[in-house]
């Protein structure tokens, strides 16, 4: 199974206050924005940096500048949007597109509802956020969409993700990199991570 898991104590103190389901939405999405920031650190040492000349106080000498012109931030909505201020802060030259899928709960179906995307070519680096990798229908339908406009080069940020998952996004797109907070343990007979924290989207967004 590929995926990197991000291994950090803050990380790791962070989710599981995210896990508690008495944590209210106020935290929940504080919680959410400082953890992407945190795996978001790892995930980003795939961005290309320039070399430029500076001046110290001092001297001459040779920097170095990231190239966040040519990255694209997906956040599949609903959830996805919680994540994407948290890598706007590290990239704050990003341009940023919108995926709306969301699972039917009766048939674990994922269905597409929103597309628009800035121009994507084959040196842009596109990051896919979404918090929740349980089955991989919805990672794997943006995925393919992502693909058939351009998209070359892809990591998908998660905050948890599930082994059937992982597999999926393994065997349909090998090539795209996953990056998650924790590889939890197994799916429950509804579709959800277990133990997960629950249903993402409702909690950012208080919807049940
Ligand atoms: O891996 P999967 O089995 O596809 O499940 C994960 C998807 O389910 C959740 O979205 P949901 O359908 O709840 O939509 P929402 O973000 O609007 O709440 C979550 O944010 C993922 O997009
Ligand atoms: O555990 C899960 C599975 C799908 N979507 C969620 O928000 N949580
Ligand atoms: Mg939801």
């Amino acid at each position: 199974m590929k995926i990197n898991v991000v291994e950090h104590p803050l990380i790791k103190h962070k989710l599981t206050l995210m896990r508690r389901k008495d944590t209210g939405p106020k935290e929940f999405r504080e919680l959410l924005k400082e953890i992407t920031l945190l795996i978001a650190y790892e995930a980003t040492r795939h961005i290309e940096i320039f070399e430029t000349e500076i001046e110290t106080p001092l001297e001459k000498t040779k920097g170095y500048f990231i190239n966040d012109k040519d990255v694209v931030i997906i956040p599949i909505l609903r959830a996805g949007l919680g994540m994407s201020d948290g890598i706007l802060q590290l990239l704050p030259n990003a341009s940023v597109g919108h995926i709306g899928i969301y699972r039917d709960p009766k048939t674990l179906e994922a269905v597409e509802y929103y597309a628009k995307f800035p121009k994507i070519t084959e040196n842009s680096i596109v990051f896919v956020l979404d918090p929740m990798l349980a089955t991989g229908v919805s990672s794997v339908k943006a995925l393919d969409i992502l693909k058939k406009n351009g998209a070359k080069n892809i990591i998908l940020v998660t905050l948890i993700a599930s082994p059937e998952g992982t597999e999926k996004i393994n065997k349909e797109h090998p090539d795209v990199i996953i990056y998650t907070a924790s590889l939890d343990q197994k799916l429950n007979s509804k579709g959800y991570i277990l133990p997960g924290l629950g249903d993402a989207g409702d909690r950012l967004f208080r919807t049940k």
